[in-house]
């Protein structure tokens, strides 16, 4: 059964005169699948992966379509069945581990809440899935890590120490929102590695929201390439990377894997495939 339907799912910025966000968006994600939700800034990325974790902001509105988990359409179930899923069935590893963590708490009370509140673990059976965790996401040192406050540690410590919590909930899917932006480039192929082994050992499926078409071919099984909130291109990561249809696709490929920064050196995407791109798309200016 295939786990994740989004089934043209459209939504407007009330912030922003009610301009659409995400045009009949579909895509599916089949049980340990890793899907890359590709896009540039703005492409409506995090507002898919928003509306699947149930965190829209107030001033996005959907407008129609479907979110089926299993069968569940998670856009009309009512509040209490949604915070059972979220965190548990579906759990996310953010962008900014700074952030994301509680400065004010050690390690392991944020490692073990989920696992007592949503997995219903005693104390000291929480505590031994959470070094377990630490160990599988190669801590060396759990016990010393469980007992540390956040600042204690490294950009990527703290990326594997999130990395531990979404997957000690057993979820059947993570998402995961550009989780390696805020790292350097080392620490990044590291967690990229990491994200995909404990995805595999775990057979969970991912959404793996990326500016990064590096990170696609490296990671990700299919892929989901957005423009202004409409789906232009997806397949089999190999597929449509060796034989993209849209000329849009084509030029993100020869911009190379950073085509978001300019600045790297590389070709940019041709203005003709933007106006192609708006005349298909009907937008007036960009
Ligand atoms: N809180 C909000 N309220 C209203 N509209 C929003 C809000 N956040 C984003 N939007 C609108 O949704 C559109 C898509 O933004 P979204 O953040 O989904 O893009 P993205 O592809 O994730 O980009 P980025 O890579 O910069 O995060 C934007 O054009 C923005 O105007």
């Amino acid at each position: 059964m295939t786990l994740l339907t989004i089934d043209a799912l459209s939504a407007v910025s009330l912030r922003d005169d009610n301009r659409p966000v995400l045009s009949d968006v579909s895509l599916t994600l089949e049980p340990g699948e890793v899907r890359g939700l590709v896009g540039e800034s703005g492409a409506g990325k995090s507002t898919i992966a928003k509306a699947l974790l149930a965190m829209l902001p107030a001033t996005v509105k959907v407008t129609g379509g479907h979110i089926r988990f299993e069968g569940r359409d998670l856009l009309a179930l009512p509040g209490r069945a949604l915070r059972e899923i979220m965190g548990n069935e579906i759990t996310l590893i953010p962008q900014d581990p700074q952030t994301a963590l509680n400065p004010g708490r050690r390690i392991e009370a944020q490692l073990t809440d989920g696992l007592r509140l949503k997995r219903g673990l005693s104390g000291s059976e929480a505590r031994k899935v959470a070094l377990a965790m630490l160990e599988e996401v190669y801590i060396r040192d759990p016990e010393r890590v469980m007992r540390a406050y956040p600042h204690e540690l490294s950009g990527g410590m703290r990326q594997r120490v999130l990395i531990a919590a979404a997957f000690a909930m057993r979820p059947k899917l993570v998402v995961a929102d550009e989780p390696t932006t805020a790292l350097d480039v080392t620490v990044q192929k590291q967690i990229l590695r990491l994200i995909r082994q404990m995805q595999k050992a775990h057979g969970t499926a991912v959404l793996f929201v990326t500016h990064d078409l590096g990170v696609v071919a490296q990671i990700c099984d299919s892929v989901t390439l957005l423009y202004a909130g409409r789906v232009i291109e997806q397949g089999r990561t190999t597929d449509v990377l060796t034989n993209p249809r849209h000329a849009y696709t084509r030029a993100l490929i020869a911009a190379g894997p950073r085509y978001d920064r300019p600045d790297a050196g590389l070709e940019p995407v041709p203005d003709a495939v933007f106006a192609q791109l708006r005349a298909e798309i009907g937008e007036v200016s960009r």
